[in-house]
């Protein structure tokens, strides 16, 4: 994702048509890339593990300066800035630190004054107070006016609106749906068609586009994934293709690419290493619809005409919530979240962590601190969050619980580069999700 479009992300604009990527590009980031794997083949492995370590005193010195930034001008109700806060503030969290009070009350006060007009800065503003936690931060998010305005923004196709007259799309699902499932509002209604609408736009190639008809995108996957497990669609979608598609999508360079024949990038860390992370739960799913699909080709060789003639198909077909009549579809949301992160999960991540770890530490890391998309990049505050966000998936992605701690060859470097744990659906900091879980089952 270039800076362009990071700056675009609110309002958030749908992937553009795929400019072309040539093989000149191509060639010269792997030359980059590989020129800093190769100088740390070379050198001694003291100086190996200071190069794979996480500057931590780096990173919160480049987060804290950006907050205190920010904050100098929290009276100005500027689109962006509930962004901002989530990426400085979900960093910090991630990497175990706090901030002064002071700075804590202004931001909550602060977020607060920004009245939901947009529903992906809403869903931007509710993760930073859920990830300020406490009492007045999690008291202070209005729920009632929170769904009126969901409701507001909901289509009859199945979609929400990003605002007023403002555009339909996968985003716009996600983050309707994450904030709703969190503050424990999620309903029939705003679920209604939901599925339909992002089954629309999974494309041929199995990842998920941001509109029907366009091509399937890393942030849009994650986002028609991760709102599907939410309503507890996800049997709907074609898994087994959407594993293929985005394991594909970590290529030489060791990170992951958000589209066929585009470049590495290390935001997409977390959009599709959170996607695996989110399939490596999905595993039962995943071995039932392989399995249909095996007997489908097997009869299909005897049946070819009926199969024709009835529609049937190998595409996956719905099971679970959404077979049967309507009423046993009022499932109880209140608690998929929270179910899922306990799920039993593949024994073996399905992309390569440590590959990953290395790309983010030697090619994205900036040593002063601060993240970027690839090396010759400038560090920002939109791929330090989620380079980071994608880190931690990475060290987690052999635990048998979402929090237990991983055995240290699992964490590239030394083990103080450990992260804090994630929820994957919403990529919040795990126990300040079950603080608000548990603060808005109560409330
Ligand atoms: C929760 C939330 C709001 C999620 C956002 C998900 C997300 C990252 C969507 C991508 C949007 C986009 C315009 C990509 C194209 O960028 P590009 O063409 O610059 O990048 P590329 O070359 O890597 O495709
Ligand atoms: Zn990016």
């Amino acid at each position: 994702m270039s800076e362009e479009s990071e700056r675009e992300m609110n309002p958030a604009a749908v992937a553009p048509p795929c400019p072309t990527v040539t093989q000149r590009d191509q060639w010269t980031v792997e030359s980059q890339v590989f020129q800093i794997y190769q100088l740390f083949a070379t050198i001694p492995p003291n100086a190996q593990t200071l190069m794979l370590e996480l500057q931590r005193d780096n990173h919160i010195e480049f987060l804290t300066k950006g907050l205190r930034h920010l904050s100098s001008a929290f009276s100005v109700l500027d689109s962006n800035r509930p962004w901002l806060c989530y990426w400085i503030f979900h960093s910090i969290a991630l990497l175990g630190e706090t901030v002064d009070d002071e700075l804590e009350v202004n931001a909550i006060d602060f977020l607060n004054r920004c009245q939901m007009p947009h529903i992906a800065t809403t869903y931007a503003a509710v993760n930073t107070l859920i990830t300020l936690g406490g009492q007045k931060s999690l008291a202070s998010i209005n729920r009632d006016k929170l769904y009126g305005f969901l409701r507001r923004m909901k289509q009859p196709n199945g979609g929400f609106r990003m605002h007023d007259d403002g555009e339909i799309d996968v985003r716009a699902c996600y983050t309707a749906i994450s904030v709703a499932s969190v503050l424990n509002i999620l309903d029939d209604e705003l679920i209604q068609n939901v599925g339909d609408y992002i089954l629309s736009c999974q494309t041929y190639e199995g990842g998920i586009a941001g509109e029907p008809g366009s091509e399937a995108h890393g942030g849009y996957t994650f986002c028609g994934l991760a709102a599907m497990i939410l309503i507890d669609e996800v049997n709907r979608l074609d898994l087994p293709r959407l594993v293929d598609w985005v394991v594909f999508r970590q290529g030489r360079e060791c990170g992951f690419q958000g589209r066929t024949n585009k470049l590495v990038d290390g935001c997409y860390s977390f959009w599709q290493g959170g996607a695996v992370a989110l399939l490596q739960r999905l595993y039962s799913i995943i071995n039932k619809q392989m399995d249909e699909t095996s007997q489908i080709f097997t009869i299909s060789d005897v049946s070819e005409e009926k199969g024709s003639l009835d529609g049937t198909s190998s595409h996956a077909t719905c099971h679970g919530r959404h077979e049967g009549n309507s009423e046993s579809c009022s499932a109880d949301f209140k608690n998929i979240g929270y179910n899922f992160i306990n799920e039993s999960r593949a024994q073996e991540p399905l992309f390569h962590p440590i590959a990953l770890q290395q790309y983010i530490l030697l090619c994205s890391q900036e040593q002063e601190g601060g993240m970027r998309d690839k090396p010759g990049k400038r560090r920002d505050h939109y791929h330090t969050c989620y380079c980071l966000s994608g880190l931690s998936v990475c060290q987690y992605s052999w635990s048998k619980h979402p929090d237990s701690p991983p055995l240290p060859k699992l964490v590239l470097g030394p083990y103080s580069n450990l992260l804090e744990p994630i929820h994957p659906l919403f990529n919040v900091v795990l126990d300040r999700y079950r603080e608000a879980h548990e603060f808005f089952t109560e409330s």
